[in-house]
């Protein structure tokens, strides 16, 4: 039996993502703010502005009108910019079925409030957490749409719900497993992101595979102790949403969060990398909201705040590099222990 699904945000994630549940079965509606776009994407079957190069299937449509994406939908997905999904939810409320179940695509941290997108979700369509769900791993939308293989986690406290959502996108090439740690993954999304950037500002300024390497080590670290910290298991952190993510990401020249970085560390302002990199690169804002979050915790992030110290403090990288490998020395630690919060 085929399933409607509605998914919101017509960028490189919503659209690739809209194509895996076409291909597992689904009838998709993807929802797009821009009607040029959305004509070219019914008109043509693509989608000019991120991901010209990918057919979509009949299965997709697409929609300028969230209540058309919504209308017999049971599962309605979120792939816009994480700073745009609260004040985008809330002009949406009514639209809903009753038993919605609503998946984030998002890997990001809301600025001003700290709430992971599932919070976020939760206090805007007023949905328990056992129909809120996010999808989080190691998946570059081009590689997806190029269908080479890859493997998630779908995430949610209530079993049931992750394994239909893992149901609905499972295809020969998108191989999801479930997990009830929905922070620990959203966590490890949204900080890889960061650590991503640290990793590109490193590339950028030529500093070589070892940096790269502590960079990922110990950003799993400050990921984990935080995670620890808000409830996560740190299993979680190791696995595909957060070990998994960090290695694609920091490696790939695909991700916009490490070529962000990389302009920045070859020297370009954060004005002219932001120009640089036209689509989404959700670590720039969600650094502040993760250091804050860490502070919240009490749980210490140098990484983080040397990614923030260059983005939003306008420090020089070079300084800030410096500055992260002459702090005081220190056991390696069980990153995992909230005795070692502060390795
Ligand atoms: N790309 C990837 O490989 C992956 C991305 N993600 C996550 O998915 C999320 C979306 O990223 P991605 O699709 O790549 O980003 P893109 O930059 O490719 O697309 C962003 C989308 O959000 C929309 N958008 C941005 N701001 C607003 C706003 N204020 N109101 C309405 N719509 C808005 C854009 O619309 P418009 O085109 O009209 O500006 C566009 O559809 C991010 O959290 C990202 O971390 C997760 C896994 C993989
Ligand atoms: O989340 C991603 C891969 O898992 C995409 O990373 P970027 O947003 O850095 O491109």
């Amino acid at each position: 039996m085929s399933r409607r699904v509605a998914v919101y945000g017509a960028g490189s994630w919503g659209t690739a993502f809209s194509r895996v549940l076409a291909d597992a079965g689904c009838e998709v509606t993807l929802w797009g703010r821009r009607a040029a776009l959305v004509d070219a994407i019914n008109g043509t079957r693509a989608n000019p502005d991120y991901l010209p190069q990918v057919k979509l299937p009949d299965n997709v449509r697409a929609t300028t009108d969230p209540a058309e994406a919504a209308h017999g939908a049971g599962i309605a997905l979120l792939a816009v910019s994480a700073q745009s999904a609260r004040p985008l939810l809330e002009g949406w409320t009514g639209q809903w079925q009753n038993r919605t179940v609503f998946v984030s695509l998002m890997k990001g941290v809301e600025l001003g409030t700290g709430r992971l997108m599932s919070e976020v979700i939760a206090e805007t369509t007023g949905a328990w957490s056992d129909r809120i769900a996010v999808v989080s791993g190691p998946n570059l939308a081009a590689e997806i749409v190029a269908r080479q293989p890859a493997a998630s986690v779908v995430a949610c406290t209530d079993e049931s719900t992750a394994a239909l959502i893992q149901s609905a996108c499972h295809t020969p090439y998108f191989r999801p497993y479930t997990n009830t740690d929905v922070i620990g993954c959203e966590l490890g999304g949204a900080i890889k992101n960061v650590i991503a950037l640290a990793v590109g500002v490193t590339d950028g300024m030529r500093l070589g595979d070892n940096a790269k390497a502590a960079l990922v080590t110990r950003g799993l670290a400050e990921a984990t102790r935080l995670g620890v910290a808000m409830g996560a298991d740190p299993l979680t952190l190791a696995g595909l949403a957060g070990m998994g993510d960090l290695v694609a990401t920091c490696s790939s020249a695909l991700s916009r969060n490490h070529t962000f970085g990389a302009h920045l560390g070859r020297g370009l302002s954060v004005e002219e990398a932001r120009a640089a990199t036209t689509q989404t690169a959700e670590g720039v804002a969600s650094c502040k909201a993760i250091q804050d979050l860490g502070r919240r915790h009490d749980v210490e992030m140098p990484i983080t705040r040397a990614v923030v110290d260059i983005i939003h403090g306008g420090r020089k990288a070079a300084h800030v590099v410096q500055e992260l490998m002459s702090r005081a020395t220190k056991p390696e630690g069980h990153q995992h222990l909230p005795a070692a919060r502060d390795a």
